[in-house]
């Protein structure tokens, strides 16, 4: 539905935003699916300095949801909230509440390692164990305590399956997994995150450490990731964003969640002038 605001601007505007960064349709174009993480007024402090204000979403299951804002917006914050790896960070305090299947995961009665199990994270800089290509990924079983209730070469195989790096990789589980090109390595990241089985899979800036050939396949991969896994991606790249997500989340100066939408929405008809500016890149 058009806004006022819509209303009010010109052709020329409007085509200027369909045509910087136009969303392509997932095959996953209904986006009215469960909310698996589920945020309510959250906060987030580093000592004195709030870098999140008062954050509520809804994040769905089984689609890419994209973090994007300009930089120091509190896009990583966020992420790292999701699974506790902020409690790492001995000035971070978190208010508020962040549902994971409507459990608070900063109850405490929340095991952050379990809740890891949970909620995999993928980096931006590749970061292989320097062990082989076999224990990088059979490493998220062993930490789990699940080394034993399993079949490991069968998970292994699994998870490298679902990073789409068996193929590549099959004939040198035992090489080190520093070995292999740098997209490589970020799928071997990717197969050590999906092994333990997570829900959710968190990816901060996945692909901006990695050339384009090697970015593409991660994109590919994280559609087909989207069948199994709840994916939310935080990436400075808003072609990317327009490209891969379902929805689109868009924080701006002050850790605030400005608008969150379908990503054909944000990129094509944003409902907020700052959004906008952002988005067409007169800022950020
Ligand atoms: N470990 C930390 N200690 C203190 N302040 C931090 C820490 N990490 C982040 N901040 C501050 O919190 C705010 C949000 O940072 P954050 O890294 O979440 O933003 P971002 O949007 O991910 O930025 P970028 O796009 O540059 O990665 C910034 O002001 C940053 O300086």
């Amino acid at each position: 539905m058009a806004t006022e605001k819509d209303n009010e601007r010109s052709a020329d505007e409007r085509s200027l935003i369909t045509t910087e960064v136009t969303a392509e349709a997932t095959n996953r174009s209904d986006s009215r699916t469960n909310s698996v993480i589920t945020t309510t007024d959250l906060d987030v402090y580093y000592g004195d300095e709030r870098a999140l204000d008062g954050v509520d979403i809804g994040i769905p299951e089984n689609r890419v949801t994209a973090i994007i804002g300009p930089s120091g917006c509190g896009k990583s914050t966020f992420l790292r909230c999701i699974n506790r790896m902020n409690d790492q960070i001995d000035s971070c305090r978190v208010d508020g509440t962040l549902g994971f299947h409507g459990k608070n995961v900063y109850d405490d009665d929340v095991d952050p390692v379990a809740l890891r199990r949970k909620i995999g994270m993928v980096f931006q800089k590749p970061n292989p164990f320097p062990k082989s290509i076999y224990d990088n990924v059979a490493y998220g079983l062993r930490v789990q305590g699940l080394e034993d209730d399993v079949d490991l070469d069968e998970e292994v195989e699994r998870a490298l399956r679902g990073a789409a790096l068996w193929d590549e990789v099959n004939d040198q589980l035992d090489s080190s997994g520093l070995d292999l090109s740098g997209g490589q390595q970020q799928r071997l990241c990717i197969a050590r995150a999906i092994a333990p089985d997570p829900e959710v899979i968190l990816m901060d800036e996945p692909t901006s450490a990695l050339d384009p050939v090697a970015a593409s396949k991660i994109e590919d991969l994280i559609d087909d990731l989207a069948e199994e896994y709840t994916v939310v991606i935080v990436t400075h790249n808003m072609q990317q964003a327009a490209r891969i997500s379902d929805r689109t989340a868009v924080f701006l100066t002050g850790g605030n969640l400005v608008e969150y939408d379908e990503t054909a929405t944000i990129f094509e008809n944003p409902e907020h002038d700052r959004v906008e500016d952002y988005i067409t890149g007169k800022f950020g």
